[in-house]
């Protein structure tokens, strides 16, 4: 609001004083604006409109140029399009990110950049919402001029140079916004916009209100943006993207049951790496590392795998080099069949199959070949990261780095530190997580860590809806239809359906052609398993007949409520047992490793939002319809919060208040 007022106060003064020839706007500290201060939506903060007088630029006599430093994004830019001429530090990053708040530029961009660049290149930055160069900027045609020195002192210089010179072209508001074919383009992008926003409604509101950037005049259009804007300014999505702008920062402040925290421990320097391995996980952790500028060492030791792992790292490679316009020599990747080529890194990564006695052996090679002080980590899924430090003379040194497949492409990375972890192990693996480019969440030790725990009640509730008549269509449609990009079988026909049953196999859930529905003491459905073992696909129906179960119809609702609140009944018992430091690490994990739709905020924030006292009311319905299944017996935390009144997300923790530590 300070800043909004000083605005209008300085221009005011700037525009009327006819001792001015000519102004520039500039941001302090080498940052032009990064648009609105996002905390200040929702609270009753006062300060003048800022539209009003974005247009006194506009029409003002003298010229005005924006000098662009560090970031012009939101609202930022949108006051740079109002000024005559943008001038831009070569640095610098411009956008419209709205969209990604469950907003839309509403102080005339969707009006106006169409007008300037064009209504298709307008589409794609403003549904997107994506950072662009200075470059791709100059490219597009929004900015005038990108230099490499001082841009205030150029901007000043130019400013001075066009006084006098006219000013009607430059005005935006004035300029044609022609779109031949306009209806067959809003419609092909529509559909798109739909598709990739899974249920997200403020993408589809900013193809509306570009589309009244060309059917209507300017002031109209303008009226209609705020019209448009209403709707979504204090709908439940916004919400729930400012929840998740907020909560992605918060998680790298991590802190550990023992007290350990991100400001008081300090990462150690890396810049050498071993991945060993050299399967999927192995690969896409290699090219992760040597994008990020790490010298990185990939041992195989099966043959052939390290010819076709090789090949694989090498396309990726090229591929990434081809993109960023420089030679893929840049990537420095060394192969070896022979683990003591790790012997001088400061960092391992295991990504080696899944299976304990394998790892086991493997961190006590490790042990003995590293140095002393090499950090050693397992990307594991599910395994224990404190039985592994065990097998090592150094147990403070070994850390978990859960990787999500594709490696080099999904964001999230779990750090998984043990009870014997040292505070500055788990500082270098978040340091390196957070270089390599991935939102790194640091979680305690146990069976499955955040993400994959939670998924456990998630899939054997999808599994129980079938048995019980669903068919897996109907189960997978209700989680698209909440904006999953893939139901659970779905996911589980891409991941491998094997996958699942190695580990319940591992778990000793598996017993080949038995059909019991009771596994060690509780409600088990063998469907998942008979599948693998038949290799077969239409399996629920005859199963049901030889289960003598009575198929009822299910609605999405209860497909929702089984799946969903069983999860995230996991989830509070997961913040119980201090597993995870706060509802925010779990909501990142989720959006960012689990594809929740990030317009829902993440499982703990959609709980806040449905109502902490429904979701406790339904999994008490649920767990007396089926007495057999523990996972729906509501958690400890849940009630707590309930009694306590239901506290908005961000009070919980003082109801969690010491968790006690699982570790
Ligand atoms: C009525 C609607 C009118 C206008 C519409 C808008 O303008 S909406 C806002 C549009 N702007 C954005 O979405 C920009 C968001 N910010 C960013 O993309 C990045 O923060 C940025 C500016 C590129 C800087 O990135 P960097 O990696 O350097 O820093 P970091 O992200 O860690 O941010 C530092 C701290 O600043 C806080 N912050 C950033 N932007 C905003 C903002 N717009 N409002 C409020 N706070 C913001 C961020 O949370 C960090 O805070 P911290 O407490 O340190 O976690």
């Amino acid at each position: 609001a300070a800043v909004r007022q000083g605005i209008v106060d300085t221009v005011q003064k700037a525009v009327s004083d006819p001792q001015v020839k000519s102004v520039v706007i500039c941001g302090q500290n080498g940052i032009f604006c990064g648009g609105a201060d996002i905390k200040e939506f929702g609270k009753d903060i006062s300060g003048p409109p800022l539209v009003p007088v974005f247009h006194a630029i506009e029409s003002a006599d003298k010229p005005v140029v924006a000098a662009i430093e560090g970031s012009a994004l939101g609202g930022g830019l949108e006051l740079a399009l109002f000024c005559h001429y943008r001038i831009t530090h070569s640095k610098a990053r411009l956008g419209l990110p709205e969209v990604t708040l469950g907003l839309l530029p509403a102080a005339g961009g969707t009006q106006r950049l169409p007008r300037l660049i064009g209504v298709p290149a307008a589409l794609d930055l403003i549904t997107t919402g994506r950072h662009v160069t200075a470059a791709e900027a100059l490219k597009l045609g929004f900015v005038d001029q990108v230099i490499d020195q001082n841009t205030v002192e150029a901007a000043v210089k130019f400013a001075l140079s066009v006084v006098g010179q006219s000013l009607e072209s430059r005005r935006i508001s004035t300029l044609p916004c022609p779109c031949p074919d306009a209806d067959a383009l809003f419609e092909g992008v529509m559909q798109k916009v739909r598709q990739r926003a899974r249920g997200a409604i403020a993408p589809v509101t900013c193809v509306q209100a570009i589309q009244a950037a060309v059917t209507l005049p300017y002031a109209q259009g303008m009226q209609r943006e705020q019209e448009l804007m209403a709707t979504l300014f204090t709908s439940a999505q916004a919400r729930a993207l400012q929840y998740c702008f907020f909560s992605q920062r918060v998680v790298s402040r991590w802190s550990m049951p023992s007290g350990a925290r991100w400001d008081t421990s300090k990462p150690k320097p890396v810049t050498k790496v071993a991945v060993i391995g050299l399967g999927t996980m192995g690969r896409g952790i290699t090219v992760a590392l040597a994008q990020a500028g790490l010298s990185v060492v990939a041992v195989e030791t099966e043959q052939q795998q390290m010819i076709a792992g090789q090949r694989a790292v090498s396309d990726m490679l090229e591929r990434a080099a081809q993109r960023r316009g420089v030679s893929s020599a840049v990537y420095r990747v060394r192969y070896s069949m022979k683990l003591e080529a790790v012997a001088d890194v400061q960092l391992v990564i295991e990504a080696v199959f899944e299976d304990m006695v394998l790892k086991e052996q493997l961190f006590k090679q490790l042990s003995s070949i590293c140095k002393a002080d090499t950090l050693l980590c397992s990307n594991t899924s599910a395994l224990d990261i404190d039985h592994l430090a065990s097998q090592t003379r150094s147990p403070q040194l070994v850390v978990g780095m859960h990787f999500f497949a594709p490696a080099h492409v999904m964001k999230l990375l779990e750090v998984v530190h043990g009870p014997r972890s040292a505070p500055q192990a788990v500082a270098t693996a978040m340091e390196l997580g957070k270089r390599i480019g991935k939102v790194s969440v640091a979680v305690g030790n146990c069976r499955g860590f955040v993400g994959n725990r939670m998924l456990m009640p998630y899939s054997q509730e999808a599994l129980f809806l079938v048995e019980e008549g669903a068919s897996p269509e109907v189960v997978d449609r209700a989680l698209e239809e909440f904006g999953f990009p893939m139901g659970f079988f779905r996911m589980s026909d891409l991941s491998g359906l094997d996958v699942g049953w190695r580990v319940r196999k591992a778990d000793g859930l598996v017993k080949p052609g038995q059909m019991s529905r009771v596994r060690q003491g509780r409600r088990y459905c063998p469907l998942g398993d008979l599948l693998c073992e038949q290799g077969r696909f239409e399996l629920p129906r005859g199963y049901r007949a030889r289960q003598g179960l009575v198929s009822r119809r299910i609605d999405s609702k209860e497909v929702l409520e089984r799946c969903l609140y069983s999860l995230i009944n996991e989830g509070f018992r997961i913040l119980e047992d201090g597993i995870a430091a706060g509802p925010e690490d779990i909501d990142m994990i989720y959006v960012f490793g689990y594809g929740w739709p990030r317009h829902r905020g993440g499982p703990m924030f959609y709980a806040s939002q449905v109502g902490l006292d429904r979701v406790l009311q339904a999994l008490e319905h649920y767990q007396q319809l089926h007495p057999d299944v523990p996972h729906l017996q509501p958690s400890r935390l849940l009630r707590k919060l309930v009694s306590s009144g239901s506290p908005p997300i961000h009070r919980w923790k003082e109801v969690i208040k010491k968790p006690h530590s699982a570790l």
